[in-house]
């Protein structure tokens, strides 16, 4: 009966937003857990199982200190002390056994289904088209993962088995109560509404108060990941006073919040203390009254108080457990609507049209018209055609913002074009499975992706299952081979988060190995705009040479080396196809380009 073993007052998440609709969203939210607990009925009955146990023999123990006040102490043998004494000790044993088995079952479901949870929400997420993470911000989505499953396996773990242990107490020690003395159980039973009425009253405002606090919560969290992140510019503008002060505004708001919060509960946790103590003197005045006068035992009263304390430790406990529960409504809600997303360009449709039949690798563009999800009115690409035959090499130059990465990103199916379409081989991309389509492309962005961890987990990530001899010779063909051996754990090194640990033009050699390595009909070239310095610059050409030989390559390009060696070139600018041809051609025909390969031209010179 003691809610100190689990203390539901605080888990070590922040309150998070509960909803507003109560006992629908509550069903809700158990349909929607259901599906998770439903694989471990087996442990779900176990544990019940014992949770009944348990309550059965906590309510038993009343009538243990019945026996043992009649019969050992005010009895006068010390043989029924001794009897009281060891029906006590049996009861307690056996309490701790089912307590044993209550707890491991249920920490164990809420561990599990948790994990369970997080591993589906996960594996969702990662399927998403990737515009779902510019509407929505990568640390809420990071927030649902941790802080939002760790509330429900505290729920499930722990808050549950107490709601429901403290509901068979409730009943079990209102039966017994009304066995042993009926009029007492009256006053008991007027008593009960009046302790749960402020409950249910401020429980409400209290959640409306989790909301904006959980809320604050996440701004506070979003804030210093940002600052984290780009801590290097925050330094070099000297802005960490800035920042400091900002951040205490923005941790101060959520004090405040909170502190309104957690007045609230104080308060309702005082009223319930005050109300419960008060019904419980009540008795022993009306009770303690009735002993004298002869009408009820010393032990019935002793067990009477047992049980009224226990019903009202039980209220309170539910009291307690009730706000937990409405705020895992909430959080359940968020995780089953990250689940519900639909993802826009579904990652693998099962399609017959497999983009693996390729033929030649033939690229075109018909007339595509795009716009990003978050600037609808802004088109990034306007009635653009534009054919790369198989093979074969295609230059895309242009000023910043004239939509040269977005041609590349549409390809990739990361977006799907509003107007046009874009075929390769003549089959709509749309039409194709978007697993093999990808699998035909490899890209080498300007500022390559690199994972937190060694060298050849970065280069095998274009192929999984490749050897370590595929590895270095894709690195060898990648010019990447001599800089690797020389780092202090050649190809096991490691490469620190997002590969800080080295300098740009080596990043974009592993990130070309990567692309070797996977070996795709078509490749997209990002150039990287920094200045690599001569040798570097050297290295990543011939490594490219190697990697565009027989593949259809489009490059975003930005040297005049790459330009020169391009079959063809295209002049993008605000969203369409300005011009067309080779470098001579486009110097006649496009003012442009001319302007743009001018300013190559010197940048060359100089
Ligand atoms: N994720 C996005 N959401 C909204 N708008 C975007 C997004 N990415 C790019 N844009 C906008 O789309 C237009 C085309 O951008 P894009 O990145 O394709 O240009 P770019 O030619 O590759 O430029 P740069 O050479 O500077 O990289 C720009 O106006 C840009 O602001």
């Amino acid at each position: 009966m003691s809610n100190t073993a689990e203390p539901a007052a605080t888990s070590p998440v922040a309150d998070l937003p509960a909803s507003t609709t109560s006992s629908q969203s509550a069903r809700q939210m158990i349909a929607a857990l259901w599906q998770f607990v439903r694989p471990y009925k087996k442990v779900l009955v176990g544990a019940v199982v014992a949770l009944v146990f348990t309550a059965g023999i906590t309510l038993s123990i009343g009538q243990g200190v019945r026996l043992l006040v009649d019969e050992g102490l005010t009895g006068d043998s010390s043989q029924a002390l001794a009897q009281a004494v060891l029906v006590l000790l049996a009861l307690a044993g056996l309490m701790a056994m089912g307590t044993y088995v209550r707890f491991y079952l249920v920490s164990w479901l809420g561990e599990r289904v948790v994990a369970d949870l997080r591993k589906a929400v996960f594996d969702h997420i990662v399927t998403l088209h990737p515009s779902y993470f510019e509407t929505n911000r990568s640390g809420e989505i990071m927030s649902r993962l941790t802080t939002d499953t760790t509330l429900l396996q505290h729920i499930i773990g722990t808050s549950f088995s107490m709601a429901l242990r403290s509901a068979l107490m409730f009943v079990g020690a209102l039966v017994l109560l009304l066995f042993t003395d009926l009029k007492l159980s009256l006053i008991v039973l007027v008593g009960v509404p009046l302790v749960l009425l402020p409950i249910v009253l401020y429980g409400r405002r209290v959640r409306k108060l989790s909301k904006a606090s959980q809320d604050s919560i996440a701004d506070v969290g979003s804030y210093a990941g940002e600052i984290i992140q780009h801590i290097k510019t925050v330094q070099s503008y000297t802005r960490e006073s800035y920042e400091k002060h900002a951040f205490a505004e923005e941790v101060e708001t959520a004090f405040k919040i909170a502190k309104r919060r957690v007045r609230q509960r104080a308060l309702l946790i005082a009223v319930v203390i005050l109300l419960m103590f008060g019904a419980v003197s009540g008795l022993l005045w009306v009770g303690g009254n009735d002993m004298i006068a002869g009408r009820m035992s010393s032990g019935d009263l002793a067990a009477f108080v047992f049980y009224a304390v226990m019903m009202g430790s039980a209220v309170a406990t539910i009291s307690e457990v009730y706000g937990e529960l409405q705020r895992a409504t909430g959080a359940t809600e968020r995780l089953m609507d990250l689940l519900q997303v639909e993802s826009e360009i579904p990652v693998s449709t099962g399609a017959a049209s497999a983009a693996s039949a390729l033929s030649c690798a033939q690229v075109a563009f018909e007339a595509v018209d795009f716009s990003y999800p978050s600037r609808p009115d802004q088109p990034a690409v306007l009635g653009l055609s534009l054919n790369v035959e198989g093979g074969r090499s295609l230059a895309l130059v242009g000023p910043s913002g004239a939509g040269k990465s977005t041609l590349l990103e549409l390809l990739q199916r990361f977006y799907d074009p509003l107007g046009g379409r874009i075929t390769l081989d003549g089959v709509d991309i749309r039409k194709m499975d978007t697993a093999s389509l990808r699998r035909q492309i490899a890209v080498v962005p300007q500022q390559p992706a690199l994972f937190t961890a060694d060298v050849c987990y970065n280069i095998r990530y274009g192929k999984p299952d490749a050897s370590d001899e595929e590895v270095i010779a894709a690195a060898k063909a990648a010019h990447a081979h001599e800089f690797i051996q020389q780092l202090p754990d050649g190809y096991n090194s490691h490469l620190g988060e997002q590969g800080t640990r080295l300098s740009g033009g080596q990043k974009q050699r592993l990130a070309i190995a990567r692309a070797i390595l996977k070996d795709p009909r078509i490749l997209l070239l990002d150039e990287a705009t920094s200045a690599l310095d001569a040798e570097s610059e050297y290295h990543v050409q011939q490594a490219l040479q190697a990697l565009m030989r027989n593949r259809t390559t489009i490059i975003i390009a930005h040297r005049l080396a790459t330009i020169l060696h391009a079959d063809n070139i295209a002049v993008l600018d605000q969203g369409q196809l300005v011009a067309k041809g080779s470098h001579q051609e486009l110097i006649e025909v496009s003012p442009l380009y001319k302007r743009l390969a001018e300013l190559q031209f010197q940048e060359a010179g100089a």
